[in-house]
């Protein structure tokens, strides 16, 4: 039998989720794919992975042939750390000034696009490589940066203004904002419905392995960046990886917002493959202690 392709950002705020699947539990039917996220955007959209954690934007522009998966994200309340938009000047004083995002995001590259919007700067945009300060080029006022980029470049040091975008939108709407879910084809639901449960079963162990296991996904996110323990547990304080009540909110006026400014064409409504009250995996939300990575 061919194995399911499903794919994995290849940052470290996926590690949570992936924990008991890096550590023993995952099937021999399944074959990984490491990308970051525009990447697997594409490949989701294109087949040639049937599940993966996507753009939460990507979601909203191909919710005719995505479904989601049942309380899973990466999301936060308040700072994200690794979502940052840098710049010499405040945000509201950018007017043509040249602005580089990262082409390895979808969702915040939006998201940057509703906050200048609201705040009123008009940056000229264009989608590059950004991983470290010296990647800009000359003239380049700000940059958008994003994932284990974010933070081990020192960002601070060479620009004046560093806005956390899950902190921006928190302080907009009072919410949690979800930068990445997992998304299935439904044209494959509809093929092995079966599977989909299982694939389902098997991240919600997996990332209920994670959130009893926080030595070892600092010890894992160590030998991977070389961060400290210390920035490391922060970071993982800070992330949530659950999708719950607050964090669809958060989605869907995100959505809400992405369509109100001409950015999406359609109204979203977020859609699930299948019912998370059903799954046999259920119980482990009530031994969960907080929806974070790490009880806080
Ligand atoms: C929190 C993060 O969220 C990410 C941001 C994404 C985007 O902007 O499209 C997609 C997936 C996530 O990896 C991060 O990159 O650290």
């Amino acid at each position: 039998m061919s194995k399911i392709p499903i794919g994995r950002i290849s940052y470290i705020n996926v590690s949570p989720v992936y924990h008991g699947i890096d550590h023993g539990d995952c099937p021999a039917w399944l074959s990984m794919v490491t990308e970051p996220p525009a990447t697997l955007n594409a490949m989701l959209r294109d087949g040639e992975v049937v599940m993966s954690p996507v753009s939460s934007v990507a979601y909203a522009r191909n919710a005719d042939q995505w479904l989601l998966l049942p309380d899973l994200s990466i999301a936060c309340d308040g700072k994200v750390l690794s979502v940052l938009f840098v710049s010499d000047k405040p945000m509201e004083f950018l007017d043509g000034d040249r602005v580089m995002v990262t082409e390895e995001s979808a969702t915040s590259v939006e998201l940057l696009r509703i906050l200048l919007r609201k705040k009123g700067g008009r940056p000229v945009i264009e989608p590059g490589r950004v991983h470290d300060p010296s990647d800009l080029p000359e003239g380049v006022k700000g940059a958008l940066v994003i994932g284990d980029s974010a933070l081990l470049a020192d960002w601070h040091g060479r620009f004046p203004y560093v806005y956390d975008l899950g902190m921006e939108w928190k302080q907009m709407t009072g919410l949690p904002f979800v930068f990445a879910v997992w998304a299935i084809r439904k044209d494959f639901c509809a093929m092995a419905p079966a599977v989909v449960d299982r694939l389902v079963e098997l991240f919600h162990r997996s990332r209920a392995a994670g959130l009893t296991d926080q030595h070892g996904i600092v010890t894992d996110a160590h030998a991977k960046t070389g961060l400290s323990r210390e920035t490391l547990t922060r970071y993982f304080n800070h992330l949530v990886v659950s999708l719950g009540d607050q964090e669809i909110k958060g989605l869907s006026l995100y959505f809400e917002q992405l369509y109100r400014y001409g950015l999406l064409p359609k109204k979203v409504v977020p859609a699930f493959a299948s019912s998370f009250e059903t799954l046999p995996s259920r119980e482990f939300s009530h031994s969960m202690p907080h929806h974070r990575a790490f009880a806080v």
